[in-house]
């Protein structure tokens, strides 16, 4: 082997290719100002979702090419655009709106530098180019009356988060204010535990954070009852709380950013319970403002509608008359009228519009009262994805999608009661968790693989999972490792990294608790098919379930486990055939691939099929082939967990994959 290069040397080039990224990130953003520019003379819409296609299709063959992957590539430009998008936006509201155009804003905040809304407003400032004078207040009525009487040029007030909900002492603050709405901004919440240098989390002893962060990491907490936990009014008081105490057993939750700024260290990382944890923030400010039409806009409004019955869906008609969007819908008391709500409404339409207007002038005459807190840009850019086929070959020749609907309907079908049936729900259902989705001609790939023991491993092995082309994987075994939380915890997390899915095997009832906590979907193993007790457990749960059907179960029977779980609420379930007991072979079950035709005719549920127990070295790609040909909506692939076989079958299962898009 060639000596390599002293890693100083090899650093330095590192560094100078870094500027040189940098440098052409900035002068990209400068080009997507000018484009900002024609499209406010030809006042064209800022997305052009068609564009971003094509643009991210070019780059994942582009990188591919360069031995880049395509996942790789995709969230990196995800990010690009999404900064070119908020850029363009803050450009054209600046224009639209002289008078707000400053060198510097005064704005307030809860709690001090550091703390969540710190970073959420200086994200605002930065992203205008505005210097930020930060005034950091007590409660929300502070902020409030902060920018009412001129002490500040705006306030922010954390209005939700996704794993927490809704904040509803911001939504009373609305109710009596004169201020407007005038935008919003999301920030990722990173809660990290952290602790002055040196800190160990088996060393930790009590924990300083503000009640959100300890809701929306509840999972964590409760996995170190050892915590005493410390109420804050802010995540920047418990840093304080950190600093000032010489206690080396006391730590704060918090982001690495703002902990940066106390030189607190991140002993812990990704504490919160979803894996995508954002809060949302709305700008308030005394004047409102206008939205220019090529922005998507939102506008925030207050009513009440009285105690008639049916007044709410009176005014949720007009809306739907009018064709306008309600992406948010809360209700919160009127403080001296009991039992009356005040309604909160978000709509997906710029104020201006006419149809905003006619639908407000309708909505007066049938409501006690009723106000627009405010019209503003919308901040959410939701990413532009590519077809899993896209994402799999060279975009020109991405496979032909097939139709997979046949008209034919079996006698258990007929009964438009049956919830299953194509005759109860006409549309394919299609089910997304992340990355994956399946049914309505989107085709999943799933690894399924035993949990691991050896957890140094864990991150590699869903790097390569990733990269074989998968999207998620069924971790099975639970229960039958000792430290299985903390282990699943831990493959969860590398899942994660690569947006990787993660589903949890129930292979016994027991296993039900651990699974709902942490799996993004479940997975009933063929031999809890019947187990009416846990069908109807899971079907009053709110998350996607497989359903894998019974190597003894007819189709009826199968179909009749899923009803189990639809009739108790739960309309996310994906079927899986993984072979019956036939003549063939007394130990290996055959694939029953005329039953996923039947079950295609005549269910609307989306069905995957796993070939893996049903098939031998020479015909697992055939089987799987078929399976596509004859329209299932995935497949479902094992690996082993012992090491070499794992590697030639990542190497199988991958060409498989490949082999399924050309
Ligand atoms: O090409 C455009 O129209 C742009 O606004 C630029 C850009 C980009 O950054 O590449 C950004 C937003 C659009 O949705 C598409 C592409």
């Amino acid at each position: 082997m060639n000596k390599p290069q002293p890693l100083n040397h090899t650093r330095e080039q590192i560094t100078a290719l870094d500027k040189d990224l940098l440098a052409l990130l900035a002068k990209r953003r400068e080009l997507s100002l000018d484009v900002a520019r024609s499209k406010e003379v030809d006042i064209r819409p800022i997305r052009d979702t068609q564009r971003e296609k094509e643009l991210l299709a070019r780059l994942v063959k582009q990188g591919r090419e360069q031995g880049l992957d395509a996942h790789y590539v995709i969230s990196l430009y995800q990010s690009i655009i999404e900064d070119s998008v908020l850029n363009q936006q803050a450009y054209l509201q600046g224009r639209a709106n002289p008078d707000t155009q400053k060198q510097q804003y005064c704005v307030a905040y809860l709690g001090a530098r550091g703390s969540y809304s710190y970073l959420a407003a200086n994200r605002y400032c930065d992203r205008r180019q505005v210097d930020m004078q930060d005034l950091g207040c007590k409660s929300f009525d502070e902020i409030v009356q902060a920018v009412e009487s001129g002490h500040a040029d705006y306030g922010f007030l954390p209005i939700e988060n996704t794993s927490s909900g809704s904040i509803n002492e911001v939504y009373d603050v609305l109710q009596h204010t004169s201020l407007a709405i005038v935008g919003e901004t999301t920030i990722e919440v990173g809660h990290c535990l952290l602790a002055k240098s040196s800190g160990n989390v088996s060393k930790i002893k009590t924990v300083y954070a503000h009640p959100q962060p300890i809701s929306q990491c509840s999972r964590y907490l409760s996995l170190h009852p050892e915590f005493k936990l410390e109420y804050c009014s802010s995540s920047a008081e418990a840093m304080e709380k950190v600093i000032e105490s010489d206690d080396p057993t006391v730590a704060a939750i918090g982001s690495a950013e703002g902990g940066a700024l106390y030189q607190l260290e991140a002993i812990a990382q990704d504490l919160a319970n979803q894996k995508i944890n954002q809060s949302r923030f709305i700008v308030v400010a005394r004047k409102a403002i206008a939205v220019p039409e090529q922005l998507p806009a939102k506008s925030t409004l207050i009513m009440a509608t009285g105690q008639k019955p049916g007044a709410l869906v009176e005014a949720l008609l007009v809306l739907k008359a009018h064709n306008l969007n309600m992406s948010k819908l809360e209700s919160r008391p009127i403080p001296g009228t009991p039992w009356e709500e005040m309604f909160y409404l978000d709509l997906d339409a710029n104020l201006s519009s006419e149809s905003m207007q006619s639908a407000l002038k309708e909505l007066e005459r049938i409501t006690r009262f009723i106000k627009v807190l405010g019209c503003y840009p919308c901040e959410t850019v939701s990413p532009t994805q590519l077809s899993n086929s896209q994402l799999m070959i060279e975009p020109d020749t991405s496979r032909a999608e097939h139709a997979g609907d046949s008209t034919e309907q079996s006698p258990i079908a007929t009964n438009k009661q049956v919830r299953y049936c194509k005759k109860y729900n006409q549309d394919a259902t299609q089910i997304t968790s992340g990355q994956l989705q399946v049914g309505d001609k989107q085709f999943g790939a799933i690894a399924l693989i035993s949990l691991p023991q050896d957890n140094a491993l864990y991150s590699q092995k869903a790097k390569s999972i990733k990269e074989a082309g998968f999207q998620a994987v069924v971790l099975e075994g639970l229960s039958r490792q000792q430290d299985a939380t903390a282990n699943v915890l831990e493959f969860k997390k590398a899942l994660h990294q690569f947006d990787l899915e993660c589903i949890l095997s129930i292979e016994h009832e027991a296993e039900l608790k651990l699974a709902t906590e942490h799996g993004n979907i479940l997975l009933v193993t063929g031999k809890q098919m019947n187990n009416l007790a846990l069908l109807k457990r899971i079907g009053s749960l709110h998350i996607p379930v497989i359903l894998e059907r019974n190597t003894m179960a007819s189709v009826e029977e199968f179909l009749g486990a899923a009803e189990s779980i639809l009739e108790q609420g739960n309309q996310q379930v994906i079927l899986c055939e993984s072979g019956v007991r036939t003549f063939n072979d007394s130990v290996m079950p055959s694939l029953d691939l005329a039953a996923l035709v039947d079950i295609k005719a005549i269910s609307h549920l989306p069905i995957l099929v796993n070939p893996s127990y049903a098939s031998t070295a020479e015909t697992l790609s055939s089987h799987a082939k078929a399976a596509k040909q004859l329209n299932a909506d995935g497949l479902v692939l094992n690996f082993s967990s012992v090491a070499d076989t794992f590697t030639d079958e990542l190497t199988t299962n991958g060409d498989i994959l490949r082999s399924l898009y050309q």
